[in-house]
């Protein structure tokens, strides 16, 4: 017991949160800088939720080539300049150019008093120097040999033609390395000529739930059991954060199992613990971690949440002991864990994006901690209103870390400094937004 009564002493100074994620994100970043297995190619339909490794310019230019940005009659606009619907202009009409279709490529260049008809994205053949929209025409008529156009106004010379480049010239800079892709990244990648990407290899993760009242979600619970919440929730917020969940493990307080689990686990690239990592009698994550050496347990001054481990298994892997209290798992992931995974993705972008809103009913906060409060928002027209955002905490017992079911009802985590022992309806905060 040596190893936990050390412990404890040490815990007497409580970090400040971001120097505990300062530390966490120095260590994750110098293993996402060192694996050379971290990137793979993946074709364009299966890029997006992916974090680019190399940086993408474009290998085409777009458009492709100058076509018409209308359905109606490519013209040399000095042709048709004069025309009035009073005194419309007559052109023949050479050519009829489809989107999609090489011809205009290869046909001969507009002569005088000539038209080529031209649907919206064909190619615009030579000589055209601008597009007269159907609606300014007749249609184009045909009479007895060749049709013609009867042009009744013209635009602005140049209109109506989407020229080259304009949007990306070959080599321009598209996507940076380590930017999550969306739906608009991978459809911009097509349009660039490209077919796959380069990304980065999902990270593996390993989750484990430890603790004897931990009892299968939806089984009968005998006295003195609980309902396993902690591991489903990490799960989804591992695979949420972009990697891959190689075990999700539930073991009971016992010593010899989780020794054995750290025998025979499976390869991962982060392990992440829930439970076990206070000073209970029969915190064996604790005990058996903190005899690695290589494994910190701190106290991190934040509520909830602050009983945090942090360090690597023998094998070098960075593993998470995160306390047990649900909102305290869901809280520690959003500030630590979360931006972890995602630096060793390599993502630029690690934070979640935060607002300003307007607290519409109050709540304690401990002085001297960092509080991130799940929030709900207010629905417009449900509360005081406010302009703007307002949120109220979304656990209906206030700041209990115990209170995993108003869980359900958070959308954010409001962040209440350090210096606020009370929060006041009516003031502003500052809230991370989660999905
Ligand atoms: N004497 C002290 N006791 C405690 C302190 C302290 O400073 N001194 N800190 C408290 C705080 S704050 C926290 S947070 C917890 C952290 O304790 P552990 O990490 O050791 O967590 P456990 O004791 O294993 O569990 C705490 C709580 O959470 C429930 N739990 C655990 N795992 C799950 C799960 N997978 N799903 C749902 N619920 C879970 C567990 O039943 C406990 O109720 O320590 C305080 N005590
Ligand atoms: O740090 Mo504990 O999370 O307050 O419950």
């Amino acid at each position: 017991m040596a190893s936990t009564r050390a412990a404890f002493h040490e815990t007497a100074t409580l970090i400040p949160v971001a120097q505990h994620l300062e530390r966490v994100l120095a260590e994750v970043r110098a293993d996402a800088g060192v694996r050379v297995d971290r990137v793979e190619s993946v074709r364009l339909a299966d890029a997006a939720g992916r974090v680019l490794a190399t940086s993408v310019a474009a290998v085409v230019p777009s458009p492709p080539f100058d076509n018409s940005a209308m359905d109606g009659f490519a013209v040399r606009w000095a042709d048709a300049a004069s025309a009035t619907p009073e005194a419309p202009v007559a052109l023949r009409v050479v050519a009829d150019h489809a989107a999609g279709s090489a011809d205009a490529h290869h046909a001969r260049p507009l002569g005088p008093g000539e038209a080529a008809r031209i649907m919206t994205g064909a190619p615009v053949p030579a000589g055209a120097d601008t597009v007269v929209p159907v609606e300014r025409t007749d249609g184009g008529q045909p009479t007895s040999a060749t049709p013609v156009v009867q042009v009744f106004s013209m635009p602005d010379r140049g209109r109506h033609i989407r020229r080259a480049g304009e949007d990306l010239r070959v080599g321009d800079l598209l996507l940076e390395a380590g930017r999550l892709l969306g739906p608009r990244q991978v459809a911009a990648a097509a349009t660039a000529g490209h077919g796959t990407l380069e990304v980065v290899r999902r990270p593996r993760v390993s989750v484990v739930a430890t603790g004897s009242e931990l009892t299968e979600p939806g089984e009968a619970l005998h006295p003195g059991r609980i309902p396993d919440s902690n591991s489903l929730l990490l799960a989804s917020l591992v695979r949420e954060t972009g990697c891959e969940v190689v075990e999700v493990v539930r073991m009971p307080d016992d010593e010899s199992l989780l020794l054995a689990w750290l025998d025979e686990r499976e390869p991962a690239d982060a392990v992440v613990f829930t439970g076990g990592v206070s000073v209970g009698a029969y915190d064996v994550v604790r005990r058996v971690l903190a005899d690695l050496g290589t494994v910190d347990f701190v106290r991190v001054a934040m509520q909830p949440g602050s009983p945090q481990a942090f360090g690597r298994l023998a094998d070098g892997t960075p593993v998470f002991g995160l306390p047990g209290n649900p909102v305290a798992v869901a809280v520690s992931f959003e500030v630590f864990v979360r931006p972890a995974l995602l630096a060793l993705q390599g993502r630029s972008d690690v934070q979640r994006r935060r607002l300003r809103a307007t607290v519409e009913t109050g709540w304690d906060s401990p002085a001297g901690r960092l509080q991130v409060m799940p929030v709900a928002f207010v629905e417009p027209g449900e509360g005081a209103g406010v302009d703007g955002d307002a949120v109220r905490p979304a656990t209906r017992g206030g700041t209990g870390s115990h209170l995993s079911g108003g869980l359900a009802a958070a959308s954010g985590f409001a962040i209440v400094p350090e210096h606020v022992s009370r929060v006041e309806a009516g003031d502003v905060v500052e809230v991370l937004v989660t999905p």
